[in-house]
């Protein structure tokens, strides 16, 4: 990891695939959806491919025009919502939420899944977020970080958004924060190309070092 050159006193998280290991659920279901939504299937052998795409390339690649996205996004929800218990945090997440809410690091989450599938799989981890914002559209994610830090009253340089997508990159660059860029996520290292993280954390445990 590049270690952050400032403690950021707020970190505001992503969920799926930053802190839930939801990869493995959207790859088994996907082909469902598709066929639901009628747009392309995918092989075994493209999802690595597809993976280093960013969302606009992916939408494109598969034939998802922008106005089907909130229909896809919210088939999703509703299955996992009926799947929870086969979703669950990656190893380390609890440690590495309770290190940082002991050393007074604000914890935050802003994601595009409903509140009813990050309280129920975060589970009773919930209690270290002060803030949490469901249901951003993929696109949507920076009004949803500048609320968070106007509620809070954190200037942006002083707050990181942690998640595993270009498009968490760009919200959070939008909103003037700092972006931390986990390894485990959906998006591959190849999505990145062209994009700044300020941070990249390699395994769960360095999550701490936003502490300082
Ligand atoms: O990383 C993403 O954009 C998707 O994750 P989310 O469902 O938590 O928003």
């Amino acid at each position: 990891m590049n270690n952050p050159p400032v403690r950021y006193p707020l970190a505001i998280f992503d969920f799926d695939g930053t802190l839930a290991d939801s990869f493995p659920f959207f790859i088994a279901n996907f082909n469902r959806i598709a066929d639901r939504h009628r747009f392309s299937r995918i092989r075994e052998e493209e999802i690595e491919a597809l993976r280093g795409c960013g969302a606009r390339e992916l939408m494109a690649r598969l034939g998802i025009p922008f106005w089907k996205l909130p229909l896809i996004a919210r088939s999703f929800i509703t299955l996992m919502k009926d799947n929870q218990a086969a979703i669950s945090l990656f190893d380390g997440v609890p440690s590495a939420l309770s290190c940082l809410a002991r050393r007074d690091v604000t914890l935050a989450l802003v994601s595009s899944n409903s509140h009813a599938n990050v309280t129920g799989i975060l589970g009773h981890h919930c209690r270290h977020f002060r803030y949490v914002d469901c249901g951003a559209s993929v696109f949507g994610k920076a009004a949803r970080l500048r609320k968070i830090l106007r509620t809070a009253g954190v200037p942006p340089g002083q707050a990181i958004y942690i998640g595993d997508q270009p498009t968490d990159c760009e919200a959070a660059h939008a909103a003037d924060m700092a972006f931390g860029l986990v390894s485990w996520g959906y998006g591959s290292a190849h999505a990145f190309r062209g994009f700044r993280p300020q941070a990249h954390f390699d395994q769960v445990k360095d999550l701490c070092r936003i502490a300082g």
